[in-house]
C-alpha cells in the first residue's frame, strides 16, 4: 500500500483528490493538509463528505510528513496547493524521501530546474503535471503534429476568476511541447503597436502569444489555435468537471514510486 498525504486538502482539487485516493486501490491516506483555520483537527472525510476516514486534517507538512516515513513502503505527497508554496513543499517532502506528485501550477522555470536538480541528488521519484486530464494531452499531441505544418500559432486559456496564476500551466507546458523545433512562430506581417498594453497577449517560447481569461462560470478551457493563408485549425480543451484530473492523479501515484528523479508533464508515464 502506498501511503498519500495530500496537501491542499480542504481546496478545491485536494478535495477531489482525497475522495480519489480514499477509493483507490493499492494505496491508503495517511495525511491532510492544509492552511484553511476552517477545517483544522476536523475528519478530513468529514469535510470533504465521504465519511469519516479516520485522518485529521492538520497544517504542519513537516509533522505530516514525518508521519508518511513510519510506513514500510515509501510515501507520496499530493500537492495542490498555491503557486508561493508549492516550491518549499516539493523541497521538504524530497528532503524527507516522500516523493511528490506537484499539480499546483506557477513553478517558475528556475525552481523547477532546482527541484529537478535535488531529487536527482536525492534520487527521489517526483512528478511535477501541469495538467492531469487525458484530453490536455491529447490535444497537446495533435498541437504538436499541426506544428509541422503551420507557422502562426496562439493559445488562448480560460479559467474560472479564483485562479492565481496566468498564464496557466498547462498553456505554459503546451508553449514549451510547440518550441524547440528551430521555428519562431507568428513571424511579423506589420509592425504591430497595442493600443491598450497586453492587446495582443504574453509571450511564451518560439514568439507564441498566449491570451488569459478569468471568469466565473469557466472551470479551465484551452484552445490552441494554428493560421495559415485561408485556413485556421482549432483544437480546443474544455474541463467541465474536476473528476477529469483524477485518473491521471491515481495513475501518477503509482508511477511516481518507480521513479528515481523528476519528470515533468503527464504524458511521460503514460
Ligand atoms: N495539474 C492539474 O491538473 C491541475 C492543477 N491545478 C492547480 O492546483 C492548484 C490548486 O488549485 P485549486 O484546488 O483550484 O485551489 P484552491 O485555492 O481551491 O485550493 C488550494 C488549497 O490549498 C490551501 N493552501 C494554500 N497554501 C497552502 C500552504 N502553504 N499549505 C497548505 N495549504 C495551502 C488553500 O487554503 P486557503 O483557502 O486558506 O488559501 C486551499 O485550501 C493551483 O495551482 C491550480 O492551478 C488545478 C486543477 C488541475
Ligand atoms: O487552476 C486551475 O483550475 C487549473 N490549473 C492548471 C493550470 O494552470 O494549467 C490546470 C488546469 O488548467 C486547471
Amino acid at each position: 500500500m502506498i501511503p498519500v498525504v495530500v496537501n491542499g486538502a480542504a481546496g478545491k482539487m485536494g478535495r477531489e483528490v482525497i475522495k480519489a485516493v480514499s477509493q483507490a486501490e493499492g494505496m491508503t491516506l495517511v495525511g491532510a493538509v492544509d492552511q484553511n483555520p476552517a477545517y483544522i483537527g476536523e475528519d478530513v472525510g468529514e469535510v470533504v463528505g465521504c465519511g469519516a476516514l479516520e485522518v485529521p486534517l492538520l497544517n504542519d507538512l513537516q509533522g505530516t510528513l514525518v508521519m508518511a516515513t513510519q510506513y514500510p513502503t515509501q510515501g507520496v505527497m499530493v500537492d495542490f496547493t498555491h503557486p508561493d508554496s508549492v516550491y518549499e513543499n516539493t523541497r521538504t517532502a524530497i528532503a524527507y524521501g516522500v516523493r511528490p506528485v506537484v499539480g499546483t501550477t506557477g513553478l517558475t522555470d528556475k525552481q523547477l530546474s532546482d527541484l529537478t536538480d535535488f531529487a536527482e541528488k536525492a534520487t527521489t521519484g517526483a512528478l511535477v503535471v501541469p495538467n492531469f486530464s487525458i484530453g490536455i494531452v491529447l490535444l497537446q499531441q495533435a498541437a504538436i503534429q499541426a506544428s509541422k505544418y503551420f507557422d502562426h500559432v496562439e493559445i488562448i486559456e480560460l479559467h474560472h476568476n479564483q485562479k492565481a496564476d496566468a498564464p496557466s500551466g498547462t498553456a505554459i507546458k503546451t508553449a514549451q511541447m510547440l518550441s524547440g523545433n528551430g521555428k519562431t512562430y507568428n513571424p511579423a506581417q506589420v509592425e504591430e503597436q497595442e493600443t491598450l498594453t497586453g492587446a495582443r497577449g504574453a509571450l511564451a517560447n518560439d514568439n507564441i502569444n498566449v491570451h488569459s481569461i478569468r471568469l466565473p462560470g469557466l472551470i479551465a478551457h484551452q484552445e490552441v489555435i494554428f493560421g495559415a493563408s485561408g485556413q485556421t485549425y482549432t483544437l480546443r480543451h474544455d474541463t467541465t468537471d474536476r473528476a477529469a484530473y483524477m485518473p491521471g492523479v491515481i495513475l501518477a501515484i503509482r508511477k511516481v514510486t518507480e521513479l528515481k528523479s523528476l519528470v515533468y508533464g503527464l504524458e511521460k508515464i503514460l
